[in-house]
């Protein structure tokens, strides 16, 4: 079987993105998956998405982790997913798609794409960490010297130790300013960590502002791979209108014979 695919980026979180509007696509398949995202062995991503007819909305996203598994929502994926809609002319600048965490509005100016993303109604505060759902699971845990911290080692310590099976992101954070953080982040999934999670940099933004860290609701955040900004609103404990903004690039397209 030959695939044609694109090979999409934001912010350095790398995906194989596949036009599957015909249906085509094998998705049970999790060892193509696997393999497609392989970076010696095929491809290579963090993921695989799949661009899809929904019949209520212009597109719907099925997202794959890297290990072949069907994973929750992804923000940078959600991000590139758009620009190629926009790509193939699916949509114009701005678009509603469906996902599986529910619906997702965006808008498209150049190469920047920014996405509204789930509501979050609740922050769990721990002495040492916060844990929230912004589509995906994530852990945020400030930490000293983030540029030498070993985050896959120290990353599946908590995702193994703490979560278990199921499992969750984990983000660590270091404050820069006032409304700006540094954030490295171990995927699950892919089970390293990763240049940058948009999920992820959302819960980070959301936890530091729910913990008094920021009072600002557009908050900056650097990654490995790039830099994002995060917006919201909030009221007592309750985060709406969570728009996640930055670069989504084409980096090439291809065909693997599968
Ligand atoms: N990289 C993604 C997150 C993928 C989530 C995945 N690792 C999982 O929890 O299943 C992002 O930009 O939001």
């Amino acid at each position: 079987m030959e695939l044609q695919f694109f090979k999409y980026q934001g912010t350095g979180n790398d995906f194989v993105i596949i036009d599957n509007r015909q249906g085509r696509f094998p998705k049970n398949d999790t060892q193509l998956v696997a393999h497609l995202c392989d970076r010696r062995f095929g491809v290579g991503a963090d993921g695989l998405i799949l661009l899809e007819n929904d019949p209520s909305t212009d597109f719907k996203m099925v997202y794959f982790n890297a290990d072949g598994a069907e994973g929750s929502m992804c923000g940078n994926g959600g991000r590139c997913l758009v620009a190629f809609a926009h790509f193939l002319g699916v949509i114009g600048n701005e678009t509603t798609f469906n996902a599986v965490d529910g619906l997702h509005h965006a808008t498209i100016d150049g190469d920047m794409v920014k996405l509204k993303m789930v509501d979050v109604a609740e922050v769990r505060e721990k002495p040492n960490y916060s844990f929230l759902d912004t589509g995906s699971p994530h852990h945020v845990q400030l930490v000293e010297d983030l540029e030498h911290f070993n985050v896959p080692k120290e990353g599946a310590k908590l995702r193994y130790g703490i979560y278990g099976k199921p499992g969750s992101n984990i983000n660590f954070v270091e404050q820069s300013t006032d409304d700006t953080f540094q954030v490295r982040t171990y995927e699950r999934g892919v089970e390293n960590e990763t240049l940058s999670c948009g999920t992820g940099v959302t819960a980070v933004a959301i936890a530091m502002h729910q913990s008094g860290k920021t009072e600002s609701k557009v908050v900056k955040v650097k990654t490995p791979g790039g830099n994002l900004t995060i917006s919201f609103e909030q009221q007592d404990d309750a985060y709406t209108n969570v728009f996640l903004q930055g670069p989504a690039i084409q980096v090439f397209k291809g065909v693997i014979s599968c």
